[in-house]
């Protein structure tokens, strides 16, 4: 075949408005997609139309198509004879209208020989198969010539429409121009002889059983024009030209042949991949399916679309979204901005898309969605966990605020579910304008991870707190019980137990209803309320047990006094004569006895077990009557003694030790009394000349003395000395400085000399009887 090639002559090839889709040897050359960018054909959608010309070679199909619609294509110089310019199948576009232009190589060409058959056949089904016009041109004179090789062609036209109308049922028009129409026989008449022929073309083609009784009609609409001699009659034919150039592009012309119906609805940005596989579909002598192709196209271009808008969108979404956020990282309306940018990317695919299979490029969009929305999500997340931590600070900073310096409220649950509901309805409207509306994301799960953030830190200020409370709740029970005890304890009566009894009961009660009170501001649980409470409760007996422990320490010297104040001092505490006293043994048990019941009082102490009731808390105090709370009805004390539970003070070894003291250290008092009342029984007096032989014979001393200022100053100190501790009783801090032991020691010691030289002195014996007396009140 490229033997016979012939030169190609063009004229007027000015501008790239042509050029060779499919060459002589039947490939598709060229890089259709830049040609037809640089048509700006690419962007048109469905705006645009496809025609093509078929007929015999040298036909004037070249001269006609560049007159109608301004294109380039070659032309034959007639000066060099009747020779081949179009090979293969060129396009055009034309110069005033989005249409594509396509020339056919003449039917008839000699220079494939017996090859123009199957040439004509696939050059044909192309056609048919992008144009929505197909220009049938042929001389007057081979009309009704059945050997004329329009016949041929038409015949195969008709052929392979039937082929496709098989899987596309798409209509074409075919206009047949009658060139060099001389007006001999009457065009009507020309008409009828076209349309006679072509139905007998019909009836001679094989056809699908479908369509064995089917019409041409059916399949074809037919227009038919005619023009004169070109040479013979140039202004006529320029005026037929113009007439049927309206019929082309002027859309309102009654006439106009572009109609909806004929286009074959390929979107121009993909006609270059459709016009390729079309092409390459025929050349495999395979059944050319047109839906299929047509599917096939849009499940190409719609993921090239759909890449195409995901690449700008993933452009924008930095220049938009991501770059502010990473700068500001909350954006108040991120939900807005997500919304615009998506629906401006889904509406740049769908223009171009939904020129494709609905079901194509539906699915592509969903897929495009589903990344796009992937996108989103990641920004979303990014500026939700920014939010979170913001507004986790915001309530840190407010909560520091409202409970400056540890301030400890009666409000605390209140003022903090304040707070939270400020932060949490901050963070609810910025949640919501940063989602994406209509999507199917929630806020849910970073709303749990604010609120577990939120509830830990109230947690464990609600533990720092009630730490505090319980701290300055303690300290406020022990700076009022503990005067109040020292008053109790500072003179020790017989009523002791029952008076501590009830300064305990309400006091503690008295601090359980402030307990009370702050937990329930803090919104405690029951449990966290009677844990609190008992805690206390505990801590408060200790406080009495240790204060009466702290007390014990000085037993001995207590018992001491007190036994002294019953010896020793009469009525109005006045010193006793024991010159004058007649039962002596009886004074001293009495007075025994008192130091004994001094160390019984002190021995124990009884606390009730607990202020709580079986069910709970303490119920049955009247919270709103603090006065009231804290007078204790001594009967009811009464009836709770039976609970009350036991403290030990002093044990029993400890109890054995003191009596042992208190005997020895009493027994001692007990002979000086003896003492002088025997002393006072023997009238012994010391004569008046002792004096003075005290003063003959020690009087150099006594100078000796007197004059030594050192000694003197020292004599007179002593003796001041020792007439102060004896007026004002100051050797009971001497004792206190030096420690009961000590001088239970010294003065058993001193004791101890003097008995061994001193006359024996019966001590009656008391403390056993005493001992026996407590076991009986208890
Ligand atoms: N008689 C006549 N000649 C014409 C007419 N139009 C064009 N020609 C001449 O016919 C010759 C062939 O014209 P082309 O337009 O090249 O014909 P073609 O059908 O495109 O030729 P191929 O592309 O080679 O098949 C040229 O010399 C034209 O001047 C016409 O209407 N009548």
């Amino acid at each position: 075949m490229s033997e016979n090639k012939k030169e190609i002559k063009v004229h007027n090839i000015s501008n790239t408005r042509l050029f060779q889709l499919i060459d002589g040897e039947e490939k598709m050359v060229g890089n259709t997609k830049d040609v037809m960018k640089s048509w700006d054909i690419l962007s048109k959608g469905n705006n645009y139309h496809t025609i093509g010309i078929i007929g015999c070679q040298s036909s004037g199909k070249s001269t006609i198509l560049n007159l109608l619609f301004g294109t380039n294509f070659p032309v034959m110089d007639e000066t060099q004879g009747l020779n081949q310019t179009t090979q293969g199948i060129w396009m055009g576009k034309s110069a005033s209208s989005d249409t594509l232009v396509l020339d056919v190589e003449g039917t008839d060409s000699s220079e494939r020989g017996e090859d123009h058959i199957k040439f004509e056949r696939k050059s044909s089904l192309f056609c048919l198969a992008i144009a929505e016009i197909l220009i049938v041109n042929l001389w007057e004179t081979d009309i009704g010539r059945y050997d004329a090789a329009n016949y041929g062609l038409l015949k195969t036209v008709f052929e392979v429409n039937l082929e496709l109308f098989t899987t596309e049922q798409s209509r074409t028009l075919i206009c047949f121009l009658v060139r060099d129409f001389t007006g001999t026989v009457e065009f009507p008449l020309l008409k009828k002889k076209i349309l006679d022929n072509i139905n007998l073309i019909w009836d001679q083609i094989q056809k699908p059983e479908q369509f064995k009784d089917s019409r041409i009609e059916q399949f074809f609409d037919l227009q038919f024009f005619n023009l004169v001699h070109k040479i013979l009659q140039p202004k006529k034919f320029s005026k037929g030209v113009k007439q049927i150039k309206d019929f082309f592009l002027d859309k309102n012309n009654t006439f106009y042949l572009f109609k909806p119906e004929y286009h074959r609805q390929i979107p121009s940005d993909g006609l270059p991949d459709y016009l390729q596989n079309i092409w390459d579909t025929i050349l495999t002598n395979k059944a050319l399916d047109i839906p299929t192709q047509k599917e096939m196209l849009s499940l190409f271009r719609c993921d090239e679309i759909k890449n195409e808008c995901f690449k700008k969108f993933e452009t924008l979404l930095l220049e938009r979204i991501v770059e502010p956020l990473q700068k500001d990282k909350i954006l108040p309306e991120l939900g807005q901005l997500m919304n615009k940018l998506f629906n401006e990317i889904i509406d740049e695919y769908k223009i171009p898309a939904n020129r494709y299979v609905q079901e194509v490029s539906q699915q592509k969009q969903e897929e495009l969605e589903e990344k796009i929305n992937e996108e989103l999500f990641k920004q979303f997340t990014y500026q939700m966990k920014n939010v979170s931590k913001k507004l986790f600070k915001k309530f840190q900073r407010k909560f520091e605020k409202e409970f400056k310096d540890n301030e400890i409220s009666l409000e605390f649950a209140k003022k903090i579910n304040q707070l939270k509901m400020v932060i949490y309805e901050e963070f609810e409207n910025t949640s919501n304008n940063s989602l994406l509306p209509n999507s199917s994301w929630s806020i849910e799960q970073f709303t749990l991870e604010l609120e577990n953030l939120v509830d830990n830190y109230i947690h464990e200020q609600k533990n720092h707190a009630l730490k505090r409370i319980k701290k300055k709740l303690y300290d406020d029970y022990v700076n009022r019980i503990t005067p109040e005890l020292d008053n109790l304890l500072g003179f020790i009566e017989n009523q002791i137990q029952f008076k501590v009894k009830g300064l305990f009961t309400s006091m503690t009660k008295y601090t359980i209803f402030e307990f009370e009170k702050y937990l329930k501001g803090m919104e405690a649980t029951e449990e966290q309320m009677n844990d609190t409470i008992n805690q206390f409760y505990e801590k408060a007996k200790q406080v009495v047990i240790d204060k009466f422990k702290e007390n014990a320490r000085f037993i001995g010297i207590h018992m001491k006094e007190r036994f002294d104040e019953k010896f020793k001092y009469g009525e109005n505490h006045t010193p006793r004569d024991f010159t004058i006293v007649s039962d002596l043994p009886q004074l001293f048990e009495t007075a025994t006895n008192e130091g004994i019941n001094l160390l019984n009082l002190l021995k124990s102490i009884y606390l009730p077990k607990s202020l709580l009731n079986p069910e709970g808390r303490n119920n049955n105090l009247d919270l709103d009557d603090e006065e009231e709370v804290i007078e204790t009805d001594e009967n009811e004390l009464e009836k709770e003694a039976e609970q009350d539970e036991e403290h030990v003070i002093i044990d029993d070894k400890e109890y054995e030790i003191q009596i042992k003291l208190y005997k020895k250290d009493i027994e001692m008092s007990y002979r000086e009394a003896m003492s002088i009342q025997q002393s006072n029984k023997t009238s012994m007096k010391i004569p008046n000349f002792f004096w003075l032989l005290l003063l003959f014979f020690g009087r150099n001393d006594a100078i000796k003395i007197i004059r030594n200022p050192i000694l003197f100053i020292l004599l007179a100190l002593l003796g001041v000395g020792g007439f102060f501790l004896h007026k004002f009783n100051l050797h009971l801090m001497l004792i206190r400085f030096i420690g009961p032991r000590t001088w239970n020691s010294i003065k058993a010691f001193m004791l101890g000399g003097k008995s061994s030289s001193s006359q024996a002195i019966v001590v009656p014996n008391t403390i056993n009887k005493n001992k026996q007396d407590e076991k009986k009140d208890k």
